[in-house]
């Protein structure tokens, strides 16, 4: 930028801009470590140019303006910021300020702590009792919050022991644990509700709630870093003795909190709690080192908007921006179709990333995000790095939307995407190069096929060689092809064959369960078997008689429909059941018994179940009845011969009085079934 002063003007403009949405829209718009870049060019603005210093500067300011929804609560000793250090040589020259000034030379003890991310709250105990919660707001002013920091289970109501001061201002931050925060971000991805980017954004939306019986609901915890205005005694000596002495009237301190002896013990400290950083169940974006004697702190003072006696040592950032270059598409070994946003390289927590995943189509919509944008990309612990956000006003006028695929890119099957699913799936499960491990392997599964000695090491060899790609091909290994293998002898391979052999003769049930249709199951496939009595009658159905069958819902049927409407598997089929003589598999079965037509009472009756059954199931009484050779549609219609109606009937019972339509009770039902059973 060739004017500086025009360059300070903008920094400060966009700082002012990113603090309101931090901190009291609780939603940033940029990643912290992009928010640091910018403060500190500033800083480096303001200290080259001291004629441009201006105490309205983002740099002289600590948080934001306090929210008028909540009644305002000064702060009787403010509530300060951190000063911060991001390298070995600024931790250095930290100490080296702090002992200047102390004029000392031997190294001083400092309380090290975690920075844990969340928001600071004041807490104030009259009698042992807390009387008020506050936001840190601007530092001076915050935000009445008690009635929502007490929902807060860490945070105890009432303190322990009885030798607490009459007036004790304590000084903590409230965050979310990650287990909650995944969870509570799992579930509102599923209702479609608000997802927060990060547990810090989490934790602030959550405590600056207008309605307190939200904040109850959200996973929020406490720990207790130090204090504020107290009336009486002194606590204590130094700042490490005063924790353990909050930690005894009940108030949570972290247990990673140590006393450490100089540059080299908070440096010890630093590197141990960032090796466990992904460890921890919460999230911190550094550690805090605090000279540790109170005389001391008090000789050190403050600076505008910081203690000089403290520093955070940030960790490297969680959240970076980087721009998405495009968008692959993988093939799961279950045939999830997952987005993977392809990168501009960038170094995330100390690793460089350049593919994320964007987990599916409900996700990339909810971001908005097209090819060519700018985007935050979040990297904690050993989880797959995530596009958590877009910038929005850094979208360039080339960008792209995002084209779901139609088609599978391995196989080119079909994708089948559920209504109210939000995976799409490749449904060439038989046929597709992603899914063929998964798929020999179920085929031959002690369930399925139950092909003995074909363990899943073998599986994995004959995919790999390209011996086998459906398993339509395990029928044709040569003994030589199976003894070449590693860890497979002659004897072995003779084995293997006689297994595969040995599970030509099978059952429809079996054969139907080893094809792997998703959802379908043992019982399913036996239903479907009973009900269909041959591969051709099942393969050939539509939807609606699907539906018929015991177990098998709208989703489940539509999974088989799909499946057999793949020219891919409908191939691998026919090659399975093929007789060997035409150069087939020749897996077979035994016809299955038609029942009985006296069995089948009451055939060509149709029953609608409406209610609450309380002694069946709705499954159950579906199964019974269908057992009887009855058929149970899912709506009432002329056609309807019987409308069983349980508890809290609704429309359907209106529907079929209004029809004339025999209408049972519970009771009528079962004294039908124990008639016939
Ligand atoms: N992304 C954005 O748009 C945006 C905007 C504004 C601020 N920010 C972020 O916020 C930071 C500034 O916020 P800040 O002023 O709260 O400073 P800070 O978060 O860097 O440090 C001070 C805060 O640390 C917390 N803390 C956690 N553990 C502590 C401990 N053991 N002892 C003392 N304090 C502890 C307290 O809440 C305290 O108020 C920036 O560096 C930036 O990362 C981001
Ligand atoms: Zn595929």
């Amino acid at each position: 930028m060739s004017d500086p002063y025009a360059r300070l003007l903008a920094l400060r403009a966009q700082l002012e801009t990113y603090n309101e949405q931090y901190y009291v829209v609780d939603a940033p718009t940029v990643p912290d470590a992009e928010y640091d870049r910018l403060m500190r060019e500033l800083v480096a603005l303001e200290q080259a140019h001291p004629e441009w210093r201006d105490p309205d500067s983002p740099s002289q300011k600590v948080g934001g303006a306090p929210v008028s929804a909540f009644p305002e609560v000064r702060h009787l000793l403010p509530m300060l910021s951190l000063d911060n250090v991001f390298s070995d040589e600024e931790l250095m020259a930290f100490e080296k300020r702090v002992l200047d000034r102390l004029d000392r030379s031997e190294p001083l003890a400092f309380c090290c702590e975690p920075k844990l991310d969340g928001l600071a709250v004041s807490l104030v105990y009259e009698q042992g009792r807390l009387v008020q919660a506050a936001t840190r707001g601007d530092g001076s002013t915050g935000e009445g919050i008690t009635e929502n920091v007490r929902t807060i289970k860490s945070i105890p109501l009432r303190l322990k022991g009885d030798d607490w001061p009459a007036r004790l201002e304590v000084r903590g931050e409230v965050f979310m644990p990650k287990a909650g925060f995944d969870a509570m971000n799992e579930a509102a991805r599923a209702n479609g509700d608000k997802v927060f980017a990060n547990p810090r954004n989490a934790a602030a939306g959550s405590l600056r709630q207008l309605d307190s019986r939200i904040t109850a609901r959200r996973p929020l915890a406490f720990y207790c870093y130090g204090i504020g205005q107290v009336e009486g005694e002194p606590l204590g000596e130094c700042h490490f003795d005063i924790l353990q002495r909050l930690k005894g009237w009940g108030l949570p301190v972290s247990p990673e909190v140590r006393r450490m002896q100089g540059k080299a013990g908070c440096q010890a400290y630093h590197d141990d709690i960032l090796s466990r950083r992904d460890r921890l169940p919460y999230e911190i974006d550094g550690v805090v080192y605090k000279v540790d004697e109170l005389a001391l702190q008090a000789r050190l003072g403050f600076v505008v908007r910081a203690p000089r006696w403290a520093t955070a040592h940030k960790f490297p950032a969680q959240e970076e921006l980087t721009r998405l270059l495009n968008v692959e598409f993988q093939v799961g070994r279950t045939g999830a179709i997952t987005p993977v946003a392809k990168l501009a390289p960038v170094a995330v927590a100390g690793v460089t990333v350049s593919n994320a995943t964007l987990h599916n189509a409900d996700e990339i919509a909810r971001l908005g995000v097209m090819i060519g944008d700018t985007v935050i990309v979040r990297r904690a612990g050993d989880v797959i790095p995530q596009v958590v956000a877009v910038v929005m006003d850094r979208r360039p006028d080339d960008a792209r939307a995002i084209a779901f695929p139609e088609r599978c890119p391995v196989c080119e099957s079909e994708i089948e995407r559920i209504e109210g699913e939000a995976v799409a799936r490749c449904i060439g499960g038989l046929f597709c190069g992603a899914q063929r491990k998964e798929a020999i392997k179920h085929f031959s599964s002690r369930k399925a096929l139950d092909i003995e000695g074909l363990g899943t090491k073998i599986i994995e060899q004959l995919v790999e060689l390209e011996l086998v790609k459906t398993p339509a091909d395990l029928f044709h290994l040569s003994h030589q092809q199976l003894a070449g293998l590693e860890r497979m002898g002659d004897k072995s391979a003779t084995n293997v064959l006689a297994a595969l052999d040995k599970a030509r003769t099978t059952t429809l049930a079996r054969f139907l369960y080893a094809l792997g249709i998703r959802e379908v199951g043992e019982a399913t496939a036996n239903n479907l078997a009973q009900h269909f009595l041959t591969l051709d009658a099942l393969a050939g159905a539509e939807v609606e008689p699907l539906l018929a069958v015991p177990d098998v819902g709208e989703v489940v049927a539509k999974h088989i429909y799909y499946f057999f409407r793949q020219p891919h598997n409908l191939e691998v089929v026919r090659q399975l059941v093929a007789p060997r003589a035409d150069g087939g598999c020749g897996i077979h079965w035994p016809v299955i018994a038609v029942p009985k037509a006296d069995s089948q009472p009451l055939a060509g009756q149709t029953f609608v179940l409406t209610g609450t059954l309380t002694r069946l199931s709705r499954n159950e009484a579906k199964a019974a009845l269908q057992a009887l050779g009855a058929k149970v549609a899912g709506s009432v219609s002329a056609k309807t011969h019987f409308l069983v109606a349980g508890e809290a009937a609704g429309s359907k019972l209106t529907k079929a009085q209004e029809l004339g339509v025999a209408v049972m009770d519970e009771d009528g039902l079962a004294a039908l079934l124990a008639r016939y059973g």
